[in-house]
Formats: structure tokens, C-alpha cells, sequence
């Protein structure tokens, strides 16, 4: 069952006689509300019915059913009872669940400017004040088009491959560094690689090592759960927003002291790396980084910025690692493990690069259209694992009607990436990593799997191309060097690390509990990383 804490004492907290009063009392006053809700829809004309789904409770509807854990394989399994869009409705609101990849073009690419939105949350969005970050964003805001423009051009492929390189090709070494010295870290080691290059890119900031312990590095993972506890717990003041004019201290306030709490955590990542940011470029302007960039005219003064312009910037910046670290950090641990146990496949892409970029010098950006071997690998690995399986949720804007079905104004519409990549008509035998799925003639006809992996409509990844070069670099630079092996249990035995294998849930997976060794493939190759 989900949480209610609005109707929970914070931990500790006295049962005082008083206070259990009063929240019954809450409790009856807002299950009473309900009912002209519950006399509307009895009485309301006949319209078409909302997607199937699983059968709903009175009131509560499919609250009971709501998977907490692992999302992407029930919806999944769900779809093959209910079909490729399902509905659920969660108290009042209806949430959509897309799981076919023609349904997800259908609406949220053709019809983007209905389903782009972000639903609206009055405990995230208003209480904690996130509606001015990106993910949380309204697609009618009229901030919006601004965001999207200055992530999209931020993050393009130009800046990854120009003016970022430096800061791409610099991570790669010392992940490489830190890798030869010690794999069994791989963990830490990758997200020093992609919370420093976000942070780099974002402020111009370096990571303090150990990565653990960096201040805005801290800040940021501290912050890690906030934004989904203030979503998936049920608060009233979703359903009966005026109870967000109870006052903080009134004593079934509870979810009014919640939001301030995490409002404080959700602002610091935000507002402090920005201060940082600001005061750093005053004294001492560094090399290329989102921030400067803004912050700067073409004359290198300081750009007077508007306050509005300089709230877009705090915002879009702080989007840069949110959006970056785990994801990139993902899509690079499901590489690892599938290259440390398919070895035809790490010598078939050391093949490749050793006739294309010799053994001499690292792979850099220039050699990525040479390479289709490592695409195809790349490709596959994030089709078999995305790593936002369930993306990001979107809400429609207005009523809908879809192949007979009613999609409401406001309703939320989470498409199950993973069900879409792993629909055995579109990549048949989808269980099975397969890079070969991408070549050749019939390579061609295959549905490209970063048409979903990385979202949809308006609201697509603007960091694909910030993504896609750091993968790429990370894994060529990596078979260039090493060799990658199952770990060895005391017998010298290789440990199957699919074996015990487990994925972290929410919205950024990644896979967890394996290990693999590394061997240089020479002492010359691994000389390179000094030069
Ligand atoms: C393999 C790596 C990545 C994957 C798989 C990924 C995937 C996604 C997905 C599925 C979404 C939701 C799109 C939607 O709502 O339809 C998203 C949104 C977003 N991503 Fe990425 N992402 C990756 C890397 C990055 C990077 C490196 C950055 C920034 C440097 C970034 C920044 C963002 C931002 C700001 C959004 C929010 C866009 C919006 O709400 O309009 N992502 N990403």
C-alpha cells in the first residue's frame, strides 16, 4: 500500500488524543468531499470509456495496486492482459500507461502538443517549489520554449564534441586511471566520471576526489528520493488543494512541514551551485561551461541578465547533473556487465578499433562514425537495459479521444520504455543481447531503439548528444586498453555475473551486485594513458 503522511505523525512524534482527533476528523471531511464527486459521475451523460486496466476499487479505484518497486515489468505484464494503453485511476486521477512503441508515436510524438505537459503536483510543483525546475515544468508555461532552447543548444552534439571535449576526453582518462588501479571500484569510479563531467559542464565546477565527499556532489545525492516522496506518497492536498492554506503549525499540517523540508533540500541543489557559479566567473573566468556561456556577452563582459533570464539559467543548469550523472552512469554499468561476460563481442570491437585507430593513441570523437561495430554494441546494450525504464511521466493539456478510448485534460502518461524495447515483434528474442540486430540490410529495417530510450515529443532527452559522446568514449577508450573478465570466486572458478544480478528501481535503474576483472591488453596501450 502507498504511504498517507498526511494522515501519519512525523516519526517520534507524541499520539496526542487531541491531534488523532483531528486528523479523523480531516480524514471524514475529505472522504465527505468525494461524495458530489462520486453523485457527478453516476449522474453524468454516457462518454467513451478510458483505456482498460486492472479493476478499480470505490473511490480508492487501482490505489491498491500501484507497484512501488520495479514499475517497467508490471505494466509490462499488465499489457498482456489489457493491451498496449492501459488506464488507471488513483483516487481521482487518471494516470495513462503506454507500452507499445506505435501508440507512444501516436500520441506523445504526433500529438505533442497535447501530451507534453508534466502533471502538476501541489506538493512537488507549488509546496516544494519545483515547478520551476525542467522535469516538473508545464509545457503551457511560457518559460518552456526558453528552457528547451537553451538545453537543446547547450548540450547539442556541436558542444560535445567542441567546446566540451576537453572536459570528456580528461574524465575518460582518470576513469581509465582509476579503473587499471583498482576495477572492483567501477561503481564509484563511474559516478566520478558522470557527476564530474555534469558538474564541470554545468558550472565549470571540479569534483573534489573522493567523489563521495564533494560538497555539491553530497548535496545533490543527499537530495536523491525528495522529488518521488513528495509524488508517490498520497497527500489530501492533491485532491483538496485548499487544504494548502492550512497553516504550517496547525497540528494536522503534517505534509505543510513535509514540502518546507524538502523545499530546503530541492532549492540547495539548485541555489547553491549557482552561487558558486556566479562568484567563481566574477574572480576568475575558466574555461567552456553552460554557465559561462550565458553568463557572458560575446565581448566577454558579463551579460546583464534579467532576473528572469538569470532564474532560467539557475534552473537549466541545475537540470544538468539531475538529468546526467545516474543516467549516463547506467547506460555505462550495463556495458560493463555485458561486455565482461560476452567476450566474441569485446574482440570484435577491439578488432574494429585497432584497424581503425591503430594502437597507438586514444580513440577520440573524430573516430565515432568509423566505428559501427561499437554503435551497434552501444545501441543493443541500451535497448536491453534502458536506463530510465519508465520515463519521465508527461500530462495531457486536454481532453482526448484515442482509437475509441477517452484520455482527459490533466491526466498522467508514463510510457514503459523497457516494454517498448523488449516487444519481441519489433527486436525478436528481445532477452538476448544481440548487436548484430543492428547491422547489415536487415540492420536498416530495424526500429532504433533511441527513438524511446531517450523519451519523447517536446519533452526528449536535450542531453542525448552529451550522453552518446560520453558512452562512446568511455567504452572505445576502454576496449582500446583493457580486456574485460567474469571475476574468479577462491577456486579460480568464473562468477556468471548474471548470476545474482539485481536492478535498482525508481526512475534511473542500473545493475547491481556483479564484478569482472580488467587485464591491459599491452603495457605500451597502457602507457597511453600517461602520455
Ligand atoms: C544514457 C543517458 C540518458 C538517458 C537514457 C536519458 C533519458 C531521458 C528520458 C527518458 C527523459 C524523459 C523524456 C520524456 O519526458 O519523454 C529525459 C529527460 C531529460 N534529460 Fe536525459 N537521459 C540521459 C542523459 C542525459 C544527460 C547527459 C543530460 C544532461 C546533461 C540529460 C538531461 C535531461 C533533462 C534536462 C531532461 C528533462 C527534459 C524535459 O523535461 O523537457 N539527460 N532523459
Amino acid at each position: 500500500m502507498i504511504n498517507l503522511p498526511t494522515s501519519s505523525p512525523p516519526p517520534g512524534s507524541p499520539s496526542l488524543p487531541l491531534s488523532v482527533m483531528l486528523r479523523a476528523s480531516t480524514t471524514s471531511i475529505a472522504l465527505l468531499a468525494l461524495v458530489p464527486v462520486v453523485v457527478w459521475r453516476l449522474l453524468k451523460p454516457k462518454q467513451l470509456p478510458l483505456p482498460p486496466g486492472p479493476p478499480r476499487r470505490f473511490l480508492t479505484g487501482n490505489l491498491h495496486q500501484v507497484p512501488k518497486v520495479k514499475q517497467w515489468l508490471v505494466y509490462a505484464d499488465w499489457a498482456k492482459t489489457y493491451g498496449p494503453i492501459m488506464s488507471l485511476k488513483i483516487l481521482n486521477r487518471t494516470t495513462i500507461i503506454i507500452t507499445s512503441a506505435k501508440v507512444a508515436t501516436d500520441l506523445l510524438e504526433a500529438r505533442a502538443n497535447i501530451y507534453s505537459s508534466r502533471p502538476f503536483s501541489w506538493m512537488l510543483s507549488r509546496l516544494a517549489g519545483n515547478e520551476n525546475a525542467i522535469f516538473s515544468l508545464l509545457s503551457t508555461d511560457s518559460r518552456f520554449p526558453k528552457y528547451r532552447r537553451m538545453l537543446v543548444a547547450g548540450l547539442n552534439k556541436r558542444a560535445a564534441t567542441g567546446k566540451y571535449r576537453p572536459v570528456l576526453e580528461g574524465a575518460v582518462r582518470r576513469f581509465l586511471k582509476g579503473i587499471a588501479a583498482n576495477a572492483d571500484d567501477y561503481l564509484t569510479l563511474l559516478n566520478s566520471f558522470s557527476g564530474g563531467i555534469s558538474l564541470k559542464i554545468a558550472y565549470g565546477y571540479d569534483v573534489q576526489e573522493p567523489i563521495e565527499n564533494d560538497y555539491f556532489v553530497k548535496l545533490i545525492e543527499n537530495a536523491e528520493g525528495t522529488a518521488p516522496s513528495l509524488v508517490q506518497n498520497i497527500f489530501f492536498v492533491e485532491f483538496f488543494p485548499w487544504l494548502r492554506f492550512v497553516p504550517a503549525w496547525f497540528p494536522t499540517a503534517y505534509f505543510q512541514r513535509f514540502a518546507a523540508a524538502k523545499k530546503k533540500i530541492l532549492d540547495a541543489m539548485v541555489y547553491e551551485p549557482n552561487a558558486w557559479a556566479k562568484k567563481n566567473l566574477e574572480t576568475n573566468p575558466t574555461e567552456a561551461s553552460y554557465y559561462s556561456e550565458h553568463y557572458f556577452a560575446e565581448d566577454g563582459t558579463p551579460a546583464n541578465l534579467s532576473k528572469e533570464d538569470a532564474a532560467n539559467l539557475m534552473w537549466t543548469a541545475g537540470a544538468i547533473y539531475t538529468g546526467g550523472a545516474h543516467t549516463t552512469s547506467s547506460g555505462l554499468t550495463t556495458l560493463l556487465l555485458l561486455l565482461s561476460c560476452n567476450p566474441a563481442v569485446q574482440a570484435r570491437i577491439q578488432a574494429e578499433l585497432d584497424s581503425v585507430v591503430g594502437s597507438e593513441r586514444l580513440v577520440n570523437s573524430d573516430d565515432r562514425a568509423s566505428l559501427p561495430y561499437l554503435a551497434a554494441v552501444i545501441k543493443e546494450a541500451l535497448r536491453w537495459a534502458p536506463p530510465a525504464p519508465n520515463g519521465l511521466r508527461h500530462a495531457t493539456t486536454q481532453d482526448d479521444i484515442y482509437e475509441g478510448y477517452f484520455i482527459p485534460k490533466h491526466a498522467i502518461v508514463m510510457c514503459d520504455i523497457w516494454a517498448i524495447t523488449h516487444d519481441p515483434e519489433m527486436y525478436p528474442d528481445p532477452f538476448t543481447f544481440n548487436p548484430d540486430r543492428f547491422l547489415g540490410e536487415s540492420g536498416k529495417q530495424q526500429r532504433d531503439p533511441y527513438d524511446f530510450v531517450f523519451g519523447f515529443g517536446r519533452r526528449v532527452c536535450p542531453g542525448r548528444p552529451l550522453a552518446e559522446e560520453s558512452i562512446f568514449l568511455t567504452i572505445s577508450n576502454l576496449l582500446a586498453i583493457f580486456t574485460l573478465t567474469p571475476a574468479v570466486d577462491e577456486d579460480g572458478r568464473e562468477i556468471d555475473p548474471m548470476v545474482g544480478l539485481d536492478w535498482r528501481t525508481g526512475f534511473v535503474t542500473q545493475a547491481q551486485g556483479f564484478k569482472f576483472c580488467v587485464t591491459p591488453r599491452s603495457a605500451d596501450r597502457l602507457a597511453i594513458l600517461e602520455a
